[in-house]
């Protein structure tokens, strides 16, 4: 008999999650997720960063037809938050990937597929059943062949978006993966990667990124595919003008996480300057550092059309497969849309600058605008 399935309690939140999917994994695998570069400086600035922020709440506004959805890679999404690519998701549930597209196309919400996933990329999205949109990543190797093919493979398969990492011409420094000897186990495979049976991450001869790869080269890959090309891991101006200048479709502000530069500017605090820069010209995506819905509503509110998360979606994995990432997007939603409600928004639109203020070095908090 199917019994009605019951929610546990003692996980009200994202932190509440973290803590039920740490019980779940063994060390060297809750340190690869939950870690990064170095001193975890950019990582745990990436949470912090939310903090400097507060609501100026505008009350009395009619919430009778408040909506949460926008659109994002052509599909009516019910909230402005995807699944940011992380490797390997065998090693959180044995359903890996396809646990996660199955949560996200039951939230109806986006998912970008990794490089590094445990899964085939058509298997992926065949869970979905068509009401989310997908993006592949890529890790841009120095083999072009093996570039092109992950490329071509997604396309044909009906993935929208090809999301190049930009932040990664070299593996950062995560003093994890070296203690622990930190390797792929053996029943989990690669399957957009040749075989190999060297040690995973630390120094694998398949993780050659290409380190001569220029803003030329960003063209080549706009002219290779019909899909959208997207950067991963603008955090400046500057480079978000030669984004624009390159023709990509879009820019996710995003330091991986705190994995690769420690010390690099937290993704809320570089998002004000890639907006200004950009100037509506193409969308801005932001992930990093999101645990709470009322960040989601923060970053938006900055000027992101849509926010990406990493390690929350694989605590929910970890913890209770399809039904722990469908736990962490349902609390996600129900805290986004009450901090929409609370802030006075009917609608994504309406989100704005005028309802944040910021922390002054004088210990004050000023409207932004
Ligand atoms: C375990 C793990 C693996 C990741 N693998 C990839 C990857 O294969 N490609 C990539 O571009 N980013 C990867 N990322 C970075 C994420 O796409 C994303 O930028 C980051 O997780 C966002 O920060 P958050 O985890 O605080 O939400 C990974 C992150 C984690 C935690
Ligand atoms: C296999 C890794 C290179 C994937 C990654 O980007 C990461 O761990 O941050």
């Amino acid at each position: 008999m199917n019994r009605p399935h019951k929610r546990d309690t003692s996980i009200a939140c994202i932190k509440d999650l973290e803590v039920a999917a740490a019980h779940k994994l063994n060390k060297n695998v809750r340190e690869y997720y939950n870690q990064g570069a170095m001193d975890l400086i950019t990582l745990h600035d990436n949470v912090a960063a939310y903090d400097r922020y507060r609501f100026r709440p505008r009350v009395l506004k009619s919430l009778a037809n408040l909506s949460t959805s926008t659109i994002c890679f052509g599909k009516d999404v019910t909230f402005p938050l995807g699944i940011s690519p992380t490797a390997m998701q065998g090693l959180a549930h044995p359903d890996g990937e396809l646990a996660t597209s199955r949560a996200a196309s039951a939230f109806g919400i986006n998912m970008c597929l990794s490089t590094y996933s445990n899964t085939p990329a058509d298997q992926v999205i065949a869970q979905s059943s068509g009401t989310n949109a997908y993006a592949h990543q890529l890790s841009i190797m120095k083999d072009y062949a093996l570039n092109m093919a992950i490329i071509h493979r997604a396309e044909e398969a009906g993935y929208k978006a090809i999301f190049l990492t930009i932040d990664c011409p070299y593996l950062g420094r995560r003093l994890n993966e070296t203690y622990n000897d930190f390797e792929l186990p053996p029943h989990l495979s690669l399957p957009n990667l040749p075989p190999s049976d060297g040690n995973m991450l630390v120094r694998d001869s398949r993780i050659e990124y290409d380190d001569h790869l220029d803003w030329e080269g960003i063209k080549r890959f706009r002219e290779s595919t019909s899909c959208e090309i997207w950067l991963k891991g603008i955090l400046t101006a500057e480079d978000a003008l030669l984004a624009v200048e390159a023709g990509v479709d879009g820019i996710i502000v995003s330091n991986h996480g705190g994995r690769q530069l420690d010390g690099a500017l937290s993704t809320l605090d570089a998002l004000p300057e890639v907006v200004e820069a950009v100037n509506g010209r193409i969308p801005v995506h932001l992930d990093g550092g999101i645990r709470r819905g009322s960040d989601i509503f923060k970053a938006i509110a900055l000027g992101a059309k849509y926010v990406w998360i990493g390690r929350p979606v694989l605590w929910g994995l970890a913890y209770n497969g399809q039904a722990g990432v469908e736990l962490a997007l349902q609390l996600l939603y129900d805290e986004f849309r009450l901090c929409q409600a609370l802030c006075g928004c009917t609608s994504i639109e309406e989100i704005s600058p005028r309802h944040l203020a910021r922390l002054h070095t004088d210990g004050r908090y000023r409207p932004l605008s």
